[in-house]
């Protein structure tokens, strides 16, 4: 019985061969997916068994047919309902749980329970319940993973792993796999070194790949690259799961990512995205340098965001007016996201004004930890930061920065919290009629400001947007509604279009074209509510542009494999992108 074959079909009818583009895209397995194009597919499993598989299970939805079939009878309370009650219900029941992290819990559960009816869930409600898939609830999820570990998702790679990695990959149950996201949790987004814990972070991404970007979920792969932590609270906790020593550096941990990236390939081919999510600087920007040129890697904290943020800044200059160069650009942290973005503002520049990206970058400033990126700290700065080293007097502290500079854009990426103080606040109001303020440190515990906050000290004249979300603002009878400048924007729209079109490389150009569709995505009326991003709710729309505008600099600049180049890309985009309705199956 555990062996019958299942065979899935739509509505529309029982169609046995499977055509389209979608094939070509999605390889072996993709006549799972697209309902319209390619109506079957093949399970082993049936009855218990069938119940118990995320990908095929339908609970109470099974239909009296179904049950039959599927040796189902017994194993069901005799109700059947449609997944639109279910998904009503599950909606409720969230909605009972006070605490954000119940709700992710739940949600996981759902997860690991019935794959559909979670995405559709999560895709109808995605501004609701995008908080508590994703930042900021992820964050708190990482810090408590060791007790609130249920089921392992994603795999696991520490060190105890080394010289076996293929082996590793090839007991994940799925062999065609299209996007990594892989961590090795030593930067969680701004709460530090969570080591093993981590893994909720990729497995977060993962499920927006889908959710947002239309990827399929058994084509996505979380992975946590464990290397030990120097976190001495988890070291010394009961219940940490990860591997109990400091962190592995140097040669040992290069050998290790360098096995790990090569294993990928080797096994799922080189048009497998490796997208490395929250490491800590050092090892981001090498690791990116590293494999750029030879591997389809991607770094959304140095890349997704410099994209995102770019569009936001895209959307503000209609309402601030003037070019990119003519505004001044002054960031509170030169990590990942700070040198990323400036980079990619800085690249724009010289796109738009025909000047080089030296002349671009002086108009761009960086604090780290020290004070202002200055030309005569140049010895003792990290490679990454040097281009940013311009002539000034040394600055101590974002205030007088502030005050000297006198940007028009300020941007928070230190992972700092409260950063961004009324003193700050009111200095950047005073020179600038509309002050783009952008605290993007996430979760929500370390924004640099609130956007209460900002319109406050600002007098209800900032254009705002941060990392993590928040609620809209009363101020002086109006309602502003702060925009979340959140790489989750990009990312699955970016993946999507990679995917599309067998993609090989990533190249900044791409980045720009996604930045350039998101921006593309906000309308006039967001403009008028003063909204710089477009409503969250139409993000599928939103992916699917960007994944043609990549996907069509990917066929210009000869580095995309799936050829022919389809007439239209948007339309190809939506037609791969994954449904969560419930299948028919006979
Ligand atoms: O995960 C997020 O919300 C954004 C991000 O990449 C980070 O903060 O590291
Ligand atoms: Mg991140």
């Amino acid at each position: 019985m555990e062996t019958t074959i299942l065979k899935e079909m739509t509505k529309g009818g029982s169609k046995l061969s499977v055509g389209g583009g979608v094939e070509d895209v999605y390889g072996e397995d993709c006549a799972t997916e697209d309902q319209s194009i390619t109506p079957w597919t093949v399970s082993i499993a049936s009855g218990y068994t069938l119940l118990r598989d995320p990908h095929h299970n339908k609970g109470l939805a099974f239909t009296e047919k179904e049950r039959d079939i599927h040796y189902l009878r017994g194993l069901l309370p005799p109700a059947v309902i449609s997944q639109e009650l279910q998904e009503k219900k599950l909606l409720h029941t969230l909605r009972q749980y006070e605490r954000p992290l119940q709700k992710y819990m739940a949600l996981m559960d759902l997860q690991e329970r019935n794959e559909k009816l979670f995405y559709k869930l999560l895709i109808n409600n995605v501004e609701e319940l995008l908080p508590f898939v994703y930042t900021p609830t992820v964050g708190e999820a990482c810090q408590k993973f060791g007790s609130i570990f249920r089921h392992p998702q994603g795999l696991y790679i520490s060190l105890k792993e080394r010289g076996k990695i293929l082996e590793v990959l090839k007991n994940w149950p799925k062999r065609t796999i299209q996007v990594i996201v892989v961590t090795d949790g030593e930067r969680i987004l701004g709460l530090g070194d969570l080591g093993c814990q981590g893994m909720g972070i990729p497995v977060g991404k993962l499920a927006l790949y889908t959710a947002l970007g239309g990827v399929r979920p058994s084509s996505c792969l979380p992975v946590t690259i464990d290397v030990g932590t120097n976190n001495e609270e988890l070291l010394k906790e009961e219940c940490y799961i990860g591997l109990r020593q400091k962190r592995a550096t140097g040669q040992e941990y290069n050998e290790l990512l360098h096995e790990f990236v090569c294993a990928v390939k080797q096994n799922y081919g080189e048009k497998v995205l490796i997208q490395f999510e929250d490491f800590a600087n050092h090892n981001a920007f090498e690791l990116l340098a590293r494999y750029r040129s030879t591997h389809l890697v991607f770094n959304d904290d140095i890349q997704g965001t410099a994209a995102v943020v770019l569009a936001g800044i895209d959307a503000a200059l209609k309402i601030v007016r003037g070019s990119l160069y003519e505004h001044t650009f002054l960031f509170h942290g030169a990590g990942e996201a700070g040198t990323g973005i400036a980079e990619l503002i800085a690249l724009q520049m010289s796109k738009q004004n025909k000047i080089t990206l030296e002349e671009a970058r002086k108009k761009i400033w960086l604090i780290d930890s020290k004070g202002l990126v200055v030309s005569e700290r140049m010895e003792s700065l990290q490679q990454f930061k040097k281009p940013w080293a311009h002539e000034h007097e040394p600055v101590k502290n974002l205030a007088d920065a502030v005050k000297e500079i006198k940007p028009t854009v300020l941007i928070g990426c230190s992972g700092i919290g409260k950063t961004f103080t009324k003193e700050v606040i009111e200095a950047m109001a005073s020179f600038n009629k509309n002050p783009v303020i952008f605290p993007l440190s996430n979760p929500t515990s370390q924004s640099e400001c609130t956007p209460e906050e900002a319109y406050t000290w600002s007098k209800g004249c900032a254009i705002f947007a941060s990392g993590s979300p928040f609620d809209p603002v009363e101020y002086n009878g109006k309602t502003l509604v702060p925009g979340q400048a959140n790489n989750a924007y990009i990312f699955p729209g970016f993946g999507l279009g990679l995917v599309i079109s067998g993609t090989i490389r990533v190249h900044d150009d791409m980045l720009l074209a996604a930045s350039e569709a998101l921006a593309g995505q906000v309308t006039e009326e967001d403009i008028r509510k003063g909204m710089i991003y477009p409503p969250i709710s139409k993000i599928r729309k939103i992916s699917a542009h960007i994944a043609a505008n990549v996907a069509a600099k990917a066929y210009e600049l000869g580095l995309a494999t799936h050829l022919p180049q389809p007439e239209n890309l948007l339309k190809f985009g939506e037609s791969c992108m994954y449904s969560p309705l419930y299948r028919n199956y006979r």
